[in-house]
């Protein structure tokens, strides 16, 4: 008849949600909860009286964990991977007899199966996701590209005719240009016409990603590579456009130790994430950009001069929007368009504010035309929006900017730097007298010595007119 404490253990082996398997010091199954057909493949009866060596052998428990304490004499924790297919954590202890020799070995195995599929489902969803997220990019890049490439100039037909050529080569591009004259626009173009249109466009800010993060941001890491790393790593941006166009934004901006690695992949088109150990084969055309002079860099020693040859193999420079003027007014209008169509309204600029934005000289280049009309369209509340409406915004940006070149290129016949230059210091002088009370106060707003400023207010006789003004009287 079964005492108290054995009717105790019965039920907590019938009733554990882990396997419970108690061996005798050499070795031989005792007792075992039923759970263990399910997990190990075998019936309770059929395991009782076996030995865990002869269970090792036919593939029951691997590695036999009660082998390991009767080896060690030691509790022991194993990863199972059991014959029908489950993958178990099993951890293990002997109980030893007053002689201290074991007498029993307890295992309790934990299925970890579910965890490990959800694990499995979890990386898998989070590939897709990544995939998903490109998809994206690329529908976004193909609504971009929709809008045409708004032009009258001669430079930006040349650019596009180059484009047109030399997209379906798999050639490297470099757009340079200040910012905001359309590289970018220009990248996704070239992109849109090539042979990898279907593919993924992948952009890069390079100024964008903090120094630190940059190599696990463009090749990825595997998971637990470094500290702070996403748990189930991650894969890089380089790697995502496998067969499409990989866009390195700002590429002079680049960290100088990050460049060898980069040109590595670029020259090898393999990558391996942080912490792995196997090279991927990546297959993506490369699109750069960059308002910097990258020439300038070299000679520096900021730039690697190889990744400079590498990736200036087809150079493609964006004039910016002043050296042609003549793209200003079908900007405006396409712009004012898309505004009007994106916010549901009817607005028509009056031909004075037209006027007024055809002669400014748009240092900001595209991007700055367009944030402006986006402004000036939303904020004016008749339909035909009128000088008026520039009030406020548009003057303290004309007042604010270079002398306007009348609509002319300010690269002409005829230019002279150094004048253009004394007309540059003149408007910054003359800004900072009409803002400050002294010649104290002028001379930290300019970063010049108070002396220098008086010499220059004089030189450009700001001051003979004013020569009662406080500003020279308490020099
Ligand atoms: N010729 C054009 N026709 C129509 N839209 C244009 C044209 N040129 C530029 N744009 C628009 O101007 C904006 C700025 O362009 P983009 O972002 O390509 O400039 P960028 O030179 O890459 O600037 P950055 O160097 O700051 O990245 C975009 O919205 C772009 O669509």
């Amino acid at each position: 008849m079964a005492n108290n404490l054995d009717l105790e253990l019965d039920a907590v082996l019938n009733h554990s949600t882990d396997n419970i398997v108690i061996t005798d010091g050499r070795g031989y199954v005792l007792r075992a909860s039923p759970s263990c057909a399910e997990i190990y493949g075998v019936t309770h009866n059929a395991l009782i009286g076996r030995n865990v060596e002869q269970l090792e052998l036919e593939g029951v428990f691997k590695p036999s964990i009660t082998k390991l304490v009767m080896q060690t004499g030691k509790q022991q924790q194993v990863m199972q991977a059991t014959v029908t297919g489950r993958t178990v954590m099993a951890t293990a202890f002997p109980v030893r007899n007053e002689k201290k020799e074991i007498v029993r070995v307890i295992s309790v195995s934990h299925d970890l199966t579910e965890i490990q599929e959800m694990k499995k489902e979890y990386e898998s969803l989070q590939v897709q996701s990544e995939r998903y997220q490109n998809e994206l990019d690329v529908l976004r890049t193909r609504e971009q590209t929709f809008h045409s490439i708004v032009h009258e100039s001669k430079a930006i037909s040349r650019i596009k005719t180059l484009i047109s050529r030399t997209a379906p080569s798999d050639a490297s591009v470099i757009f340079y240009g200040e910012s905001g004259v359309g590289k970018s626009m220009f990248a996704r173009e070239l992109h849109k016409e090539s042979k990898r249109l279907d593919g993924p466009f992948i952009e890069i800010n390079c100024s964008a990603i903090p120094d630190t993060l940059f190599e696990a941001e463009l090749f990825g890491y595997e998971k637990g590579a470094f500290t702070g790393a996403d748990r189930q790593g991650r894969i890089g941006l380089v790697e995502l456009s496998d067969e499409g166009t990989l866009f390195l934004d700002e590429i002079g901006d680049i960290p100088l130790q990050m460049q060898g690695k980069l040109l590595q992949v670029l020259q090898e088109k393999k990558v391996t994430p942080i912490g792995g150990r196997v090279e991927k084969h990546v297959d993506f055309r490369l699109v750069a950009a960059t308002n910097r002079n990258l020439e300038q860099l070299v000679e520096k020693g900021l730039f690697r001069e190889d990744l400079y040859y590498r990736i200036n193999v087809i150079p493609i420079t964006v004039p910016s929007l002043r050296e042609r003027s003549e793209d200003v007014p079908g900007l405006i209008f396409k712009k004012v368009e898309e505004i009007n169509e994106r916010y549901d309204l009817k607005r028509k600029l009056h031909p004075q504010v037209l006027e007024r934005l055809y002669h400014y000289h748009w240092p900001g280049n595209v991007r700055e035309l367009e944030n402006f009309l986006s402004r000036l369209l939303l904020t004016s509340s008749e339909e035909l929006v009128t000088v008026e409406d520039l009030k406020g915004i548009f003057e303290s940006k004309e007042r604010r900017s270079l002398p306007a070149s009348e609509g002319k290129p300010l690269l002409s016949e005829g230019f002279q730097l150094k004048e253009e230059l004394k007309k540059v210091e003149q408007h910054w002088l003359q800004l900072a007298f009409d803002e400050c009370n002294t010649t104290y106060e002028m001379s930290k707003l300019l970063g010049l010595s108070q002396p220098s400023v008086v010499r220059k207010l004089k030189e450009y006789k700001i001051d003979s007119k004013t020569n009662h003004d406080p500003k020279i009287n308490q020099n």
